[in-house]
């Protein structure tokens, strides 16, 4: 505990003495605040209000200044403050990590387009993956030598990804000048497209070098750019360049090759050459396992009866099973109560139905949009107005609209709108986009397919 969090009843009391506070005022709007985090390199407080949006307005117009104050007062710290609510902790804290479990430098993680918190230490091992995670293993200590190409195949959100950039941040330890490159294969279509449609011999040459000039290609769900002539055709030339240079690349792909309908016979065959691991759904004892290591990675503490309700109900998708634990601990600091089965079945009724069917929720597509656009869903259903902000939240105002039955002002009422005419207007304009851009058109096919693989 640092010295401020030693010290906040402390200066809590201060502020209610200072300011005369009445019992009820305290009580209500002081005494539930809690330190989230003082970053000591960005001089700022982090202060956890869980009494929700207009508590958060309120407490930061009146209680600033106070509370500033009086932190100067009681802990001799002089420093700014923020109030955030629980739905945003998760952010500061991630974001504060004290190690990530990489060890790679933060440019290094983002030349190679990697997610730091991808990596052998973080995957749980079990019967639904143990060949595909002892394949990556093998590959990542021997990269170009053995198993070329690695191809891994599996349903949605069931850790290819993971695996993928666990393998990237393996060899970049080892030895962090070797060139890698993770890229999904709507990036590579998008990125082909850009250089061909640019007519410009100089941004062709470029595109190719970029891909043809490295030591590790990582590239995943291949299964989009199947189908798009151009793309294979571009995409054989890299994979002939690479492999000839015994460069190391590495596929994933919800299907293996021989079941990929319009994979050109050329690139099946090389996809074949060199060793095919799957991933199938996780078992109870992993899915329990899973959880475990999320919460403990994420510092919860949940009882267990929660945890096997979780994994007893949440079957087929690993990202589901975590979306469900944030949930959960999201509506439990919202509400301010505590965590057991009765809140559990409360907070995730959306995500498991009585029947089990499964349901295509707005908290799947929001969870989907967020993750496929690597923005947070707290931005995704806020004010901010910027273009990487709003494309993503119309994407997800449309896919509410087109995948489930929810009124219009309920998808308002979810994306943070007062007026349900910005949902209309959301989902004109991507109607028009998806007929004008083909990034678009590919973005939302690919999103689609991860919400509701069938
Ligand atoms: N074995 C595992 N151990 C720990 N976390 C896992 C494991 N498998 C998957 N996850 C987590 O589940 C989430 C989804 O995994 P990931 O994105 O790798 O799935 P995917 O198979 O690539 O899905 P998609 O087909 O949608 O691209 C991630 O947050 C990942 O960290």
């Amino acid at each position: 505990m640092n010295i401020l969090e030693d010290k906040w009843e402390e200066v809590l009391t201060t502020v209610k003495i200072e300011h005369e506070l009445s019992q009820i005022s305290f009580d209500t709007w002081l005494k539930p605040l809690t330190i989230l985090k003082y970053d000591k390199e960005g001089n700022k407080t982090y202060i956890l209000v869980p009494q929700g949006d207009m508590g958060l307005n309120y407490i930061s117009k009146k209680y600033t200044l106070p509370i500033k104050v009086a932190i100067a007062e009681i802990a001799g710290i002089e420093c700014d403050i923020e109030f955030i609510l629980p739905e945003q902790a998760k952010n500061i804290v991630v974001e504060d990590a004290p190690k990530s479990p990489s060890a790679l430098s933060n440019d290094i993680i983002e030349k190679s387009n990697l997610n730091p918190k991808y990596t052998f230490d973080t995957f749980v091992v079990g019967g639904n993956n143990k060949f595909a995670h002892a394949a990556s293993l093998a590959v990542a200590e021997s990269p170009g030598e053995i198993y070329n190409p690695l191809f891994i195949y599996g349903g949605v959100g069931l850790g290819k990804t993971h695996l993928m950039h666990s393998i990237a941040h393996f060899i970049l330890e080892e030895n962090p000048s070797t060139k890698v490159l993770y890229v999904t294969s709507e990036s590579f279509t998008n990125e082909l497209i850009e250089a061909i449609r640019n007519g410009n011999n100089a941004v062709m040459k470029k595109f190719r070098e970029k891909y043809r000039n490295i030591d590790v290609l990582l590239i995943d769900d291949i299964q989009f750019i199947i189908g798009k002539e151009s793309t294979q055709e571009e995409f054989f030339h890299t994979f002939n360049d690479l492999h000839g240079a015994k460069k190391q690349i590495i596929i994933s792909s919800d299907k293996p090759p021989k079941e990929i309908q319009t994979l050109e016979a050329r690139l099946r065959s090389r996809f074949e050459w060199g060793l095919i691991a799957d991933i199938s759904s996780p078992d109870y004892e992993t899915r329990m396992a899973i959880l475990r290591k999320k919460e403990e990675m994420d510092g919860y503490n949940i009882d267990d009866k929660v945890i096997q309700y979780i994994a007893t109900n949440i079957k087929s998708n690993i990202r589901e099973l975590e979306g469900a634990l944030n949930k959960l601990m999201a509506f439990s600091n919202l509400e301010n109560r505590e965590i057991n089965v009765a809140l559990a079945e409360e907070a995730l009724k959306d995500i498991i139905s009585p029947d089990e069917k499964r349901e295509v929720t707005p908290d799947l597509i929001i969870t989907t949009v967020a993750e496929h656009f690597h923005v947070s869903e707290t931005d995704l259903k806020g004010p901010k107005r910027s273009s990487d902000i709003v494309l993503p939240r119309q994407i997800a105002m449309y896919l509410c609209r087109e995948m489930t039955d929810i009124p219009l002002e309920a998808v308002a009422a979810l994306m943070g709108k007062k007026d349900h005419s910005t949902v209309i207007n959301g989902c004109k304009k991507i109607t028009e986009k998806m007929q004008s851009s083909e990034s678009v058109s590919n973005a939302i096919e690919i999103i689609k397919k991860k919400i509701n693989p069938g």
